[in-house]
């Protein structure tokens, strides 16, 4: 199984760190059982102001909803025949194929909200009928050969930080299936320095091979806010973006060639540095979600270390002003390599949550400057300190001209401080009561304005239902020459009698909204189960058609997680 961290099951963190849970089962069929301790409590993660802020916005009183205990989880017996236990066990060896209790449903979904809910009341229904790890893309490509000719539907699982139910594992003919666990294919297979190109295996996590190209003084530079748990492999399956690909570029730009392994064969894609034989194959892969096969190794691009980081903080009179400031970099090809533009709300209550005297200093500068309803924009340099100085300083007079005033370092680095908390405050968050979840979607320069209003508003009608008030708080997170992504958060206070309808009706008011309005489907998180229905709208039905014939020629026992990407 994976050296690197777990992540625990009902929420986020290593499940080994004492805060989150202690693991106990293992190998031997033990039944798994896994003792949680209580995620922090809320007055530990949020500010007395900011739990004030969210119980007046929301209507809100906090109140315990912890998760049920792990070991009450309720899971079915494992469908996969003996028979082809065995023929998996033969092929990998016998330690490769877990079908007991802990493995299963450490496997089971991924993190969206409603997987979330989903094990928090104790529902793994969704989780595999055994958890594989092959070792090698020749092994990978048999196990799938096997898989078709058996019947058995086969999940690749990286770090299992899908949030749009990419390994929820649904087969219209109820198959038995398998988790593909790419833990063993973890390590860095070759680094060619003077071509800035890297092979890793798909199982590898961001914090080790950082760790690995730190010593040569390069970087990947890919950081989603997932980072300390998902994959590479999931990065290309998903075609992830991460918090600077404004200026690295999102995980598409960084992958310079793949191999992926198909139940009909091994595909070799990608030709660095750059070709023109035919259309690229490499995007077949990028996205593909495991429905077309599994990405068994990845050659990426790297660049040196930065020597330069400047993060810092600025702020805009209003949301429409703060895009217009950055359309503006965009046209002069000046925008930072991090970029996070946050409306009025999401401003509100960033302020809120950050404590102490430099905090409420912050609060009354921006009130006494009439930008106390303001917009807060962080951005962040990164290179040599040379050309970091000049960036900075042409991009400070843009923003000057489009009104934004500068509110200093702390809050930059305040910011690239916590990039990684979030996901732990939702843990508390949803203990105590809450729905939370996030959706994101891209759109031009014109169209943005009419998404933002759309995606608003219709989280609002929706979840404003039996009286309640959501807080929905967006930033523009990634920016482009020709427009930019737009993520939403929403709380609201939970409906405890039908919390994932509550969600579910929330998300279909939104998605329609935001792809009439213009936007795209996803812009980083893929398609996944969630938003399979709406892939017809983005693509076309030929778009669709073509899709459908490439799996069938690559997979045509469908077995290749046939629950994402293709709708029904
Ligand atoms: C708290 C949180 C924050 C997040 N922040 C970001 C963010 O900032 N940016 C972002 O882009 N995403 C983000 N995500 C979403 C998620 O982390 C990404 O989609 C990530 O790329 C998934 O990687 P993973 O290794 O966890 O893949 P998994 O969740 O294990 O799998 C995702 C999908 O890819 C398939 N897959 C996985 N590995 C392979 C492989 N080797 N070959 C073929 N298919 C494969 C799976 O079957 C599944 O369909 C976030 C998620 C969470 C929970």
């Amino acid at each position: 199984m994976p050296e690197q961290p777990e992540l625990t099951i009902q929420g986020w963190g290593d499940p080994t760190r004492p805060r989150d849970a202690t693991v106990a089962g293992g190998d031997d069929g033990a039944d798994g059982s896994l003792q949680l301790a209580p995620f922090p409590d809320l007055a530990e993660v949020l500010p007395k102001v900011a739990r004030k802020h969210l119980s007046r916005e929301l209507g809100w009183t906090p109140r315990p909803t912890p998760p049920v205990a792990v070991a009450d989880i309720r899971l079915a017996p494992s469908r996969l025949s003996e028979e082809c236990r065995l023929r998996l066990a033969l092929l990998l060896g016998e330690e490769h194929v877990r079908t007991d209790r802990a493995a299963r449903l450490r496997h089971a979904g991924g993190k969206s909200y409603l997987d979330l809910l989903r094990r928090r009341e104790g529902d793994a229904s969704d989780a595999p009928d055994a958890v594989v790890t092959p070792g090698s893309t020749e092994e990978t490509a048999e196990l799938l050969a096997l898989c078709s000719e058996m019947g058995v539907v086969v999940v690749p699982f990286g770090g299992g930080t899908s949030v749009v139910g990419g390994l929820a594992g649904i087969d219209a003919d109820d198959r038995p299936s398998i988790s593909v666990d790419m833990g063993r294919m973890a390590r860095v297979r070759a680094l060619d320095v003077p071509s800035s190109l890297v092979t890793v295996g798909p199982g590898m996590r961001g914090p080790a091979l950082e760790a690995h190209l730190e010593r040569h003084d390069l970087t990947l530079g890919h950081l989603p806010q997932s980072w300390e748990f998902a994959t590479l492999g999931g990065y290309a399956a998903t075609r992830s973006a991460g918090q600077a690909s404004t200026g690295v570029g999102r995980f598409d730009d960084l992958v310079a060639g793949v191999t992926m392994a198909t139940p009909s064969g091994v595909l070799e894609l990608g030709h660095p540095p750059a070709s023109a034989a035919g259309p690229d194959l490499l995007g077949l892969a990028l996205g593909s979600e495991g429905a077309l096969g599994i990405i068994t190794e990845l050659r990426l691009r790297v660049r040196p270390k930065p020597r330069a980081l400047e993060y810092e903080g600025w702020s805009f009179r209003s949301w429409a002003a703060g895009l217009a400031g950055l359309q503006r970099l965009a046209r002069h090809d000046l925008l930072p390599d991090v970029v996070r533009l946050s409306d009025p709300d999401e401003t509100r209550a960033n302020l809120l949550m950050a404590s102490g005297p430099g905090a409420r200093a912050l609060r009354a500068s921006l009130r006494g400057r009439r930008h106390g309803q303001g917009c807060l924009l962080v951005v962040g340099w990164e290179g040599l300190p040379t050309l970091v100085r000049a960036r900075m300083r042409a991009a400070a007079s843009v923003l000057r001209d489009g009104g934004a005033i500068r509110v200093g370092r702390r809050v930059g680095e305040s910011w690239r401080k916590h990039r990684f908390a979030a996901p732990y405050t939702r843990d508390s968050l949803l203990d105590a009561g809450l729905l939370v979840e996030t959706l994101e979607t891209a759109a031009t320069w014109t169209a943005l304005p009419a998404v933002y209003d759309a995606v608003r508003k219709a989280l609002r009608e929706s979840l404003g239902r039996g009286g309640r008030t959501p807080l929905v708080m967006s930033h523009v997170s990634h920016g482009y020459a020709t427009g930019a992504s737009l993520y939403v958060t929403v709380l609201a206070d939970r409906d405890d009698a039908l919390p994932i309808q509550q969600w579910l009706s929330a998300k279909r008011a939104a998605t329609d909204a935001l792809v009439a309005a213009g936007g795209t489907l996803t812009h980083h998180h893929a398609v996944g189960a969630d938003h399979r229905p709406w892939l017809e709208r983005e693509i076309g039905p030929l778009g669709v058609e073509v899709l459908r014939a490439v799996k069938e020629r690559l997979d045509p026992r469908g077995i290749c997680n046939p629950g994402v990407l293709l709708p029904d």
